[in-house]
């Protein structure tokens, strides 16, 4: 049986503001009767500051309750309002935990110093015994003003939960879990055998610093117990590296999702990176960090399942390897084109009227009004080298923009529109006017412009490149605009690219006229960034969340239906033949039963996926972990 229960009694005495909900109530109550009040934000202030005191056991709780109280001009219809606001505010990990909170309905425990008033409601919705719910309780006046509360309730009373804990007399062991320190205090008192500090919403060092076990989600909790829950391995506990500055969405998404998520501005090299992915799970990288072999072998690495390439290439990323370790990549393959295909649209124009010398003249004073050596693009031939998503796309807006299209792609590509279909690269040089570098980044690309092809092209021509830098001989280049062969150049990419916006940019193009020169910016426009921060994290989530592989650019490619009251077994094994029997053999042995299968692989690697009934043998994990040849294997509840 994978879902497992304690072998013996144990009550879980829960603290609600904070930890059974993400919020204080009686704080979010006092904002809510003071909504449209001038002194609003300084009452509420006060009493928040009361109660992160009285958290931290900085003073009594009796005295701040009833400072927060008298505070409080609140009126039961206010109450109302703060319950549906609480139903909303549930702490994801127990919204996700349902079926712990029924299957131990018995001896679950909401011990607050909080009100019933509002926290009777959202419990008991959640599957809480309305008699295990203790707190205290507001008392009104007749038109329904909150005027105080029950002062003889012990938990409204210094120590009121270990008073309460002390007359319940509950048997068997006691497990508290809350943020407080009050929450400590219980075992303090030696009334609870542990106590669990829940930050989820919260982390109070001072509590913390007390616990038996620090847990960041109820499945955490629920995992170190060895009890029913909803995730097999607590996301809490999943660490995600993301470099380079991905854009914030990302990192919201992997916080959203309950992951711990690490964000680095810019990027690592191999030694660093190799002391950074330590227990990193997931990483997110862009075009400037190296994956390479040698971070991938270091057992630091152990731990990693999925890269994410926030970009368009992959080529700094060794997927062979990553494919070999059973760790899918995905990247965001369209997601920055058409910002690549505006820049580079807009440098042809700035290069072809030499707007750049102009300007700088401008700045000195100098009016240099003159038509020499300025030309219109239309009517031009656009070369264009890699005829992918970039090139198609710069292909059909060159085109509507009148110029005359050719391109040469390593495979044989239909021409879209216009455009002329070259069969040689030499062919594509010697007759372009413009020439546009849209390869993608292999080894094999490097200097694939050099000396000799520099030489192929006509005179004067303008070229660009907004691919790699390796793709073409810095040198080379530079020969050909000192020449006069080529007129002018945009450089986006380069072999050697600062970390940082810290370092200095070192390159021979420095400084020569007619050359425009960005720091790898072609895809850096807030659009793209932001569908970047969109798309990669949900390859990603749906990879971890569900074994999904669509999209991944060196996995068997799955696209997965739902998990429906089922366990998913995820096993990853090298591509020899035989496995998917040896598996089947063992749900055979056990007499499990199959609810949906999938089997995907490529040259070097198998992906099957096996939903099964909920109620197995433990020993099918093993066996299946065990298989010969087992790359990776994992398991969704
Ligand atoms: N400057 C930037 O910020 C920026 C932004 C996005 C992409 N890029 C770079 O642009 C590259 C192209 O992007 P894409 O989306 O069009 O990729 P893509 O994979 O859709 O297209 C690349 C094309 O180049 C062709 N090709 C590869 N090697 C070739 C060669 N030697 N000769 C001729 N054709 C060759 C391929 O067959 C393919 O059709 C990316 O791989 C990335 O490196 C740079
Ligand atoms: O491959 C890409 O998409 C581009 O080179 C952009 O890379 P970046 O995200 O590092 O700017």
């Amino acid at each position: 049986m994978l879902t497992k229960t304690a072998e013996h009694q144990v009550n879980f005495v829960i603290d609600f503001d904070s930890t059974f909900t993400q919020v204080e109530g009686l704080d979010e109550l006092a904002a809510i009767a003071l909504a449209g009040n001038k002194d609003s934000e300084k009452i509420v202030g006060e009493i928040k500051a009361i109660t992160d005191k009285g958290m931290l056991g900085e003073i009594g709780f009796a005295d701040s309750l009833k400072a927060r109280v008298a505070l409080l001009p609140a009126h039961r219809d206010h109450v109302n309002t703060l319950i549906e606001f609480l139903m909303g505010k549930i702490s994801d990990s127990f919204a996700r935990n349902r079926e712990f909170i029924s299957m131990y309905r018995e001896n679950i425990y909401i011990v607050s110093s909080g009100f019933k008033d509002f926290i009777v409601p959202v419990a008991v919705s959640m599957g809480v015994k309305e008699e295990n719910v203790f707190a205290n309780t507001f008392t009104y006046d007749a038109e329904g003003n909150i005027i105080g509360y029950d002062e003889s309730n012990l938990l409204s009373q210094d120590k009121g939960k270990v008073k309460l804990l002390q007359a319940l007399q509950l048997e068997g062991d006691v497990y508290a879990i809350g943020d407080g320190y009050t929450d400590y205090e219980l075992r303090e008192s030696g009334l609870a055998n542990k106590f669990f500090a829940f930050i989820e919403n919260v982390e109070r060092q001072k509590v913390v610093e007390k616990a038996d076990e620090v847990v960041a989600s109820l499945d955490e909790f629920l995992y170190i117990n060895g009890l029913s829950r909803s995730q097999s391995y607590p996301k809490s506990k999943i660490k995600v590296l993301l470099l380079e500055n991905v854009h914030p969405k990302a990192v919201a998404a992997f916080k959203n999702e309950g992951f711990q998520v690490e964000l680095l501005k810019g990027a690592l090299d191999e030694e660093e990176l190799i002391e950074r992915i330590k227990g990193v799970s997931i990483l997110g990288l862009r075009s400037k960090t190296n994956l390479t072999k040698r971070v991938l072998e270091h057992p630091n690495a152990s731990r990693l399942m999925a890269v994410g390439a926030f970009c368009i290439g992959t080529n700094q990323i060794d997927l062979a390897e990553c494919e070999r370790r059973g760790i899918a990549v995905f990247n965001a393959p369209y997601s920055n084109t058409r910002s690549v295909v505006e820049l580079a649209i807009g440098e042809m124009i700035m290069l072809t009227r030499d707007i750049f010398t102009k300007s700088n003249k401008m700045h000195q004073g100098v009016w240099d009004k003159s038509a020499t050596n300025s030309y219109e693009i239309r009517g031009k031939k656009l070369g264009l080298v890699g005829y992918g998503s970039i090139g198609t796309q710069l292909s059909v807006i060159a085109e509507a923009m009148g110029m005359e299209v050719y391109f040469y792609d390593a495979v044989d590509k239909l021409a879209l529109g216009n455009a002329k279909k070259c069969k040689t690269l030499e062919e594509l040089l010697s007759i372009s006017d413009f020439i546009s570098m849209h390869v993608d980044g292999r080894k094999t690309n490097s200097n694939i412009i050099g000396e000799k092809e520099f030489a192929m092209m006509k005179d004067n021509v303008i070229f660009i490149n907004l691919s790699r830098g390796h793709v073409v001989d810095i040198p080379a280049l530079v020969n050909a605009l000192k020449s006069g062969k080529v007129w002018g150049a945009a450089v986006d990419v380069f072999p050697y690219e600062p970390k940082t916006n810290d370092e200095e940019f070192m390159n021979e193009l420095r400084s020569l006229p007619r050359v425009i020169l960005t720091p790898h910016i072609g895809g850096s426009t807030e659009e793209a960034q932001a569908n970047i921060g969109e798309f990669v994290p949900s390859k990603l989530l749906q990879f971890m969340n569900n074994g999904s592989t669509y999209g991944s650019v060196n996995f068997p490619e799955l696209q997965l239906p739902a998990l429906e009251d089922a366990h998913r077994l995820l096993h990853v094994h090298q591509n020899v033949p035989g496995i998917l029997a040896k598996i089947n053999g063992i749900f055979a042995k056990y007499n499990v039963n199959i609810k949906g299968q999938y089997l995907k692989t490529t040259n070097n690697i198998g992906y099957v996926i096996t939903d099964v009934a909920k109620e197995y043998a433990d020993e099918i994990v093993e066996e299946l972990k065990g298989l010969d040849n087992t790359i990776k294997f994992r398991m969704l509840y």
